[in-house]
């Protein structure tokens, strides 16, 4: 193992042997590193008394674990095959699928909540179900709990700061005789906006009390991410608001903390594109944060366009669907599908435009073929479209035209960036992969679909690509060489005050993810109380 720990308390994370130990620290001081690490001596530990035990590795994004470890190849050496490292969600919908059948659930099909509220089929299940129906299916089978409990002898929860109640009930079915390392960082704390699920920061210090002062361990500030220290100074500058102070300034000259405004709305796209391309020019990973899917929409069709390979990182619920709606239309064409199937898609994606528990009307309309005759002339008139295209890319700008041609009420913005991705994903199929006819070219480009998709349902993991696009909240335990942030006139920062606790924990997240240079652009005029002073430090 060629890990080698830098400094004594990281070296207690990895030789610890203790029950319950929680890990705290900044951002990028090892936490997950030394934990890796803590799963590699363990397995060495027991190799000979329990050359079957494995390691858990609990995450939130299960991307951002998998990042790490294959990085961490190196850490894990041979015994990176006895540690799983997986979301709370998919480790649910594993025990799910293995063992549904034991609660009237077998074969069961994870679906969009939007999809739930359709109520389709006996079979399908929501993401929101995933884990009570877990611990039912425990509860049902005690071999099945048994077998959970023994699984695993060593569990690591990162990011345990943002764990809700449901997390914990699995983690108390799953860890009651395990050994526990928790990792944590309370200044990353950004989903508080969960407190109905029980997000909340004081479960670090109750977990700190449970674990003892002996077995808590606070690891040096000392940022191994970058060790020059610059970005680690200027992220904590920023969480706590010192916009005017040395370690900001020093950054700013010495160009690792680039700050534009003055960008205009209609420029945003090219010039996000420029500034990746040239940061992609020289060499570095880029990670792209905004608040805004439209941007990431546009950016990724930019980015195509130049040839810089990338991934879009999760997906809302309306993109999602409209992305698997117009890649229905595709597999309609080619025979591969059903109009059935392309009536259902239309009906999730209208459903999850839709606020509430219920389904809109039109979404049944759509599905049984009732209501009004001009939707259903509408729908006769698409699909006569479709099967008329001569081509996949002629059936791909019908499905982008369908939202108008049908004229469905909501969300037209995310039906047509599911339709830039689409001609990306066509694009990139048709540079890239061996698919020789219609129906393969149909099917790499469903396979991508379906994969970004799924991503959204239980945060799992999609290739890694060097360039990122993402939602600031998906920010959590990635890194990246360069990162660049996007902030826009009229961007929603909740209703707090200043100081902005949860805005600046946000952006110290942001901000803490870099390697080596951190670019901000700010596109628009007149900024969120939050941000604004950034504004007053650009160079432009
Ligand atoms: N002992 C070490 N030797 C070499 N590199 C290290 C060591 N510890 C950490 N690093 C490197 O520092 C970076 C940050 O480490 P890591 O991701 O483990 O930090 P973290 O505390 O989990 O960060 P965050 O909370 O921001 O996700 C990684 O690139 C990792 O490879």
């Amino acid at each position: 193992m060629t890990f080698a720990p830098q400094n004594p308390e990281q070296q207690r994370v990895v030789a610890t042997q203790a029950e319950l130990t929680v890990v705290l620290g900044g951002a990028g001081v090892g936490k997950t590193t030394s934990a890796l690490a803590a799963a590699h001596a363990h397995l060495e530990r027991v190799a000979e008394s329990e050359p079957h035990d494995r390691v858990l590795f609990l995450s939130f994004s299960r991307s951002s674990v998998a990042r790490i470890a294959s990085r961490a190849n190196e850490i894990l050496g041979r015994r990176g095959s006895q540690v799983d490292i997986m979301t709370f969600h998919s480790l649910a919908f594993s025990v799910v699928r293995r063992f549904g059948n034991l609660v009237g659930h077998g074969d069961a099909v994870l679906v969009s909540p939007a999809r739930e509220k359709l109520g389709l089929a006996q079979h399908e299940i929501g993401y929101s179900r995933l884990i009570p129906l877990t611990l039912e299916i425990a509860q049902a089978a005690p071999a099945v709990a048994e077998h959970l409990r023994t699984r695993w002898g060593l569990v690591i929860v990162d990011e345990f700061q943002d764990t809700g109640d449901a997390q914990q009930d699995l983690l108390q079915l799953i860890a009651r005789d395990s050994r526990l390392i928790l990792l944590g960082d309370p200044n990353q704390c950004i989903y508080t906006f969960l407190a109905e699920d029980g997000v909340r920061v004081e479960r670090i210090d109750e977990a700190c009390s449970a674990a003892g002062t002996e077995n808590t361990i606070l690891l040096p500030e000392t940022s191994f991410r970058d060790p020059s220290g610059i970005i680690p100074a200027v992220a904590n500058a920023i969480r706590g608001r010192l916009f005017d102070s040395e370690a900001i300034a020093a950054a700013i000259q010495d160009e690792r903390l680039v700050i534009q405004d003055g960008i205009p709305l209609s420029d945003e796209t090219s010039h996000v594109a420029r500034v990746v391309s040239e940061l992609a020019a020289e060499d570095m990973g880029v990670a792209v944060f905004t608040h805004h899917n439209d941007m990431l929409a546009a950016l990724s069709d930019a980015l195509e366009a130049d040839g810089i390979e990338h991934e879009v990182a999760g997906l809302s619920d309306a993109l999602a669907a409209a992305l698997d709606a117009q890649t229905a239309m595709a597999r309609f064409r080619t025979g591969d599908g059903t109009w059935g199937i392309v009536l259902e898609a239309i009906a999730v994606f209208l459903t999850s435009a839709q606020r509430g528990q219920k389904a809109p009307p039109i979404a049944y309309q759509v599905m049984n073929g009732s209501g009004p005759t001009t939707l259903q002339a509408r729908l006769s008139a698409l699909r006569e479209r479709l099967s008329e295209a001569g081509s996949i890319r002629e059936v791909i700008e019908v499905a982008a035209t369908a939202h108008d041609v049908l004229g469905l009420p909501q969300k037209s913005g995310a039906w047509q960036q599911a339709a830039t991705l689409l001609s990306v994903m066509y694009a990139r199929a048709a540079r890239t992969s061996s698919a020789r006819d219609d129906h393969q070219m149909v099917a790499a480009i469903c396979a991508e679909a379906r994969e970004a998709s799924y991503a959204t349902l239980t945060d799992s993991a999609l290739s890694p690509r060097e360039v990122q696009l993402m939602n600031l909240y998906q920010t959590k335990g990635r890194e990246a060489d360069a990162t660049v942030v996007v902030l826009r006139e009229g961007d929603f920062m909740g209703y707090e005050s200043e100081p902005f606790p949860t805005t600046s924990r946000l952006l110290y997240v942001v901000f803490s993810r870099a390697r080596h240079k951190i670019v901000v652009l700010l596109v628009g005029n007149r900024f969120h109380a939050a941000v604004a002073p950034l504004a007053a430090l650009a160079a432009n």
